[in-house]
């Protein structure tokens, strides 16, 4: 059985709009060169911006600007009282580093929770700011009722916006989890062990329907095109027709990261009137 993100996209749009209407927000997102998937995304950031009145500015730079002229813009943000969230997009081009990028945004803008200081609060179970692509995960899962607690989640991928972060998140959510990559020897061992089995690889149909079990709850967080520009995920449609769940691609766990987004815009905001009040006391 399939299962999709909109119906949880559009009950958090209707949520996000509520709150952007008493509370002005303002995300700025920097896109460093050219990327198939980023430019969905951020298409998708742009049009759920304008349905829920939040203001959405995409800094489109080129390879050609060195990364110290980067830094010196995300600085300039930072200190921008009117910038609620900044977002930087994957992939950058060669020659920049998202480990250096990333961390010179300020935490209280760190609308992705991808900066070593919100990264760091989730190792250590603290609440805060989380990366938009695990958090839909979850929320995907228990929209559909699908228990985690003491269950095994095997994830393909251990990038720091998606697999480690969700890693994390699942083992506060007391599932078991296992991580696997690229020098993961004898994969299909794992895979089918999973109860929950997600895929971020970034690789087209690299899920078959040899390497899962037919009662495996299957998220595919791939998102990838073929030569015909048509969107594919990480998990072949057979291995989804094999599962007990699978989710859509497109439709799936997509929808919902770019409304996880705007809740964290959310949260920032509120932390933010939080720390004007403390300061004016
Ligand atoms: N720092 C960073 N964080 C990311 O999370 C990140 C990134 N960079 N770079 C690019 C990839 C890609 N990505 C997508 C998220 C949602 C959709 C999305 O909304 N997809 C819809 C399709 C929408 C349509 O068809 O127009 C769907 O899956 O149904 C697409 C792509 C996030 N990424």
């Amino acid at each position: 059985m399939l299962i999709y993100g909109k119906e949880v996209r559009d009950a958090i749009k209707a949520e996000i709009k509520k709150y952007a209407a008493v509370n002005r927000m303002h995300m700025v997102i920097l896109q460093i060169g050219e990327d198939p998937a980023s430019q969905m995304y951020v298409n998708g950031i742009c049009k759920f911006a304008d349905e829920t009145g939040v203001d959405a500015d995409i800094l489109k730079l080129s390879a050609g600007n060195s990364q110290e002229q980067i830094i010196h813009i995300i600085e300039y943000m930072n200190n921008d009282p009117d910038i609620t969230g900044i977002m930087l997009q994957k992939p950058l081009p060669p020659g920049f580093s998202l480990e250096v990028l990333a961390n010179v945004i300020d935490p209280y803008k760190d609308v992705e929770g991808i900066t070593n200081y919100n990264l760091g609060k989730l190792i250590s179970y603290e609440q805060g700011i989380r990366p938009a692509t695990p958090k839909a995960i979850l929320t995907m899962l228990k929209a559909h009722n699908i228990p985690i607690e003491g269950k095994k989640v095997t994830i393909l991928g251990r990038s720091t916006i998606l697999g480690q972060p969700l890693a994390a998140m699942m083992t506060a959510e007391n599932a078991t989890v296992t991580i696997c990559h690229s020098k993961t020897v004898n994969l299909v061992e794992e895979t089918k062990r999973a109860d929950i089995l997600v895929a971020a690889v970034g690789k087209p149909n690299f899920v078959t329907p040899d390497m899962i079990n037919e009662d495996v709850v299957v998220i595919d967080a791939g998102i990838n095109f073929d030569e015909e520009g048509r969107m594919l995920g990480d998990v072949h449609p057979e291995a989804k027709e094999k599962a007990r769940i699978a989710s859509a691609v497109p439709g799936g766990v997509g929808l919902i990261t770019v409304a996880e987004l705007f809740r964290n815009l959310v949260y920032l905001k509120e932390e933010q009137i939080r720390r004007q009040r403390e300061k004016t006391r």
